[in-house]
């Protein structure tokens, strides 16, 4: 179903959903070559909004390392917890640790916050061969693994993490990389930098879940320059950032490898230093104001097949809701087979149909607004809380008019004559009743963050089937088209970016624990489900 939330309604910081908020977790280099500086300008230059928690101070420059400072550990912890309690964490990179206690602290904090995109820089030692990680730290490291989506080491960081030798050719290091993402169950990047020869090569092992890994090699030219200090740090914080951006490792790559490209083929201009310099994060937006992004419009996961439909949706917000997305893609291709979905977009439906539709449609709204309302009053977080209650204002005023406009005009019963009948007498068909009672059907012996997550799930397919079916069919809309405005009104931007708001929320709500996940996967299938149903009543003798 439709929710029409329109930009203005949303507070301004969230308006701008696709801009990631990534969090880095690192320590610092005050050469601004490396650590926290090197990633907030990666972020930036990548699209993102740029957040730090400092895991130690590093008194470091072109040449190499002096001292090295950490904060205790209940400081870090304060750091994370004023970042994550009051700001949605999009995605996180973590760099360097330093110590085993810094490193559990860190996983602790992401057992509880668990944000959507984990990205670990496994940092153990500077390329002027200074310890960034101690010795004792290296199993806590291990630990951490089973914690995160991507994980990015360089050849020597690949061999401790095996407790193996170091590769000594590209072969043996994709072998490592598969064995470290099978043990582990997450997404390796194994980074050939380190090898002599004239490509630098990278490749993304990613398990398919069924014993076997997805290998995809992206190699560039390398680059004959001293300047490469950093470039770990950089390449670890644009994947974060642009993966929040594709919900796709292997696109989230190729952008990433030919921003650094670009970074490190202009390094030698910055002279900053005279030993191992920075690349030059900002070339290309300097130059050319360029997103290393390229326009396209093939948003899709990595796992699953690619689906006509999906291409032209909002993006999921990172793997979680990719997954589930995808789970449904069956469901959703017979939504766009059904009469109803064909007929509104080729302008052929029935005009009964579409009144009778339209009827439900505004009964089914008043109860959508009801549970976005209650979404807002369980919402764990201020924003959230903003975010349903806009929603269901909307739903009740913007999104209603186009019921009343056409219900007016149409000679059929006017909509405030529907809404106003009492209770049990409204004219309501069984999809209709049956989606409600899904949608607002409590169950008060689970637990309210229970409760939540299930609402969440429940309410998202009503935006995102309708942004995904709004954005296919307006590419058929035109001047004299009967469902106009219908068509108008689900390919708006405003809507799109309140579902990105949305599907950010089902993917925070994702990754909290086992319970939540599954009360949510569970209403978000039920609610794709009564998508189809509600659309295929409107065509029903
Ligand atoms: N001289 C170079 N030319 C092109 N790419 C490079 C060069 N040196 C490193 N890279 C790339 O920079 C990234 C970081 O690589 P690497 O040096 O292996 O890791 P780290 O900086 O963590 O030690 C990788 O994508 C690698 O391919
Ligand atoms: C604070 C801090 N973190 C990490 C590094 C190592 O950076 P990396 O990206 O691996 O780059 P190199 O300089 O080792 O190529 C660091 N130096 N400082």
């Amino acid at each position: 179903m439709e929710r029409l939330a329109s930009a203005e309604t949303l507070p301004p910081s969230d308006t701008g959903r696709s801009i990631p908020r990534v969090l880095s977790i690192a320590g610092t280099d005050p050469s601004g070559g490396a650590g926290i500086q090197a990633d907030l300008k990666s972020i930036a230059a990548t699209g993102g909004y740029g957040m730090a928690a400092v895991t130690a101070l590093v008194a470091q420059n072109t040449h190499g390392v002096r001292s090295v400072h950490t904060p205790p550990a209940d400081f870090l912890l304060q750091q994370l917890e004023a970042v994550s309690d009051d700001v949605v964490i999009d995605a996180v990179k973590i760099g360097m640790l330093g110590t085993a206690e810094l490193t559990q602290t860190v996983g602790r904090w992401l057992a509880e916050v668990r944000p959507p995109v984990v990205v670990l820089d496994p940092v153990m030692v500077a390329t002027s061969g200074d310890r960034l990680l101690s010795t004792g730290a290296e199993k806590a490291l291990r630990d951490l693994l089973h914690r995160v989506d991507l994980v990015t080491p360089n050849l020597p960081e690949l061999a401790v993490l095996l407790q193996e030798e170091p590769a000594a050719t590209w072969d043996q290091a994709l072998d490592q990389g598969r064995r470290l993402a099978g043990t582990y169950s997450t997404a390796v990047l194994v980074k050939g930098g380190h090898l002599a020869g004239e490509t630098a090569p990278d490749a993304l092992v990613v398990p398919d879940g069924g014993g076997g890994f997805a290998v995809t090699e992206v190699s560039s030219a390398r680059v004959a320059t001293k300047n490469t200090h950093g470039t770990g740090c950089s390449l670890s914080a644009a994947m974060a950032t642009l993966f929040v951006r594709t919900g796709n490792w292997v696109r989230t790559l190729t952008a990433a490898k030919a921003w650094l490209q670009e970074a490190l083929e202009t390094a030698d201009r910055l002279d900053v230093g005279t030993g191992h310099g920075p690349v030059n994060h900002f070339q290309g937006v300097w130059e050319r104001g360029l997103d290393p992004l390229p326009p396209d419009t093939s948003r899709t996961p990595d796992a699953g097949p690619v689906s006509a439909a999906a291409s032209a949706a909002p993006a999921p917000a990172g793997v979680r809701t990719a997954a589930l997305w995808e789970a449904t893609a069956g469901l959703r291709a017979r939504i766009a087979e059904l009469d109803f979905i064909r007929g509104l977009g080729d302008g052929s439906l029935d005009h009964g149909a579409f009144g009778f539709y339209l009827t439900q449609d505004a009964i089914y709204l008043r109860g959508y607004a009801r549970a976005m309302a209650r979404a807002s009053e369980l919402a764990p977080r201020l924003q959230e809380q903003i975010f349903w209650a806009a929603g269901a204002r909307n739903a009740l005023e913007a999104e209603l008019d186009l019921h009343r406009n056409w219900l007016g005009t149409a000679g059929g019963t006017g909509v405030e004559q529907v809404l106003a009948a009492p209770a049990g007498t409204d004219p309501s068909g069984p999809a209709t009743r049956g989606y409600l009672e899904h949608l607002l059907g409590r169950d008060r012996s689970v637990e309210e963050h229970i409760q939540y997550a299930r609402l969440v799930g429940a309410v998202l397919p009503c935006f995102w089937v309708y942004a995904e079916v709004g954005a296919r069919l307006q590419r058929l809309n035109h001047t004299a088209h009967p469902y106009r405005e219908w068509l108008d009104t689900y390919a708006d931007p405003g809507f799109a970016a309140a579902t990105e708001q949305a599907i950010g929320i089902l993917e925070t709500v994702l990754a909290r624990n086992a319970s939540e996940r599954q009360a949510a996967q569970e209403a978000f299938t039920g609610s794709v489900q009564w998508e189809h149903d509600f659309f295929a009543a409107g065509t029903l003798p």
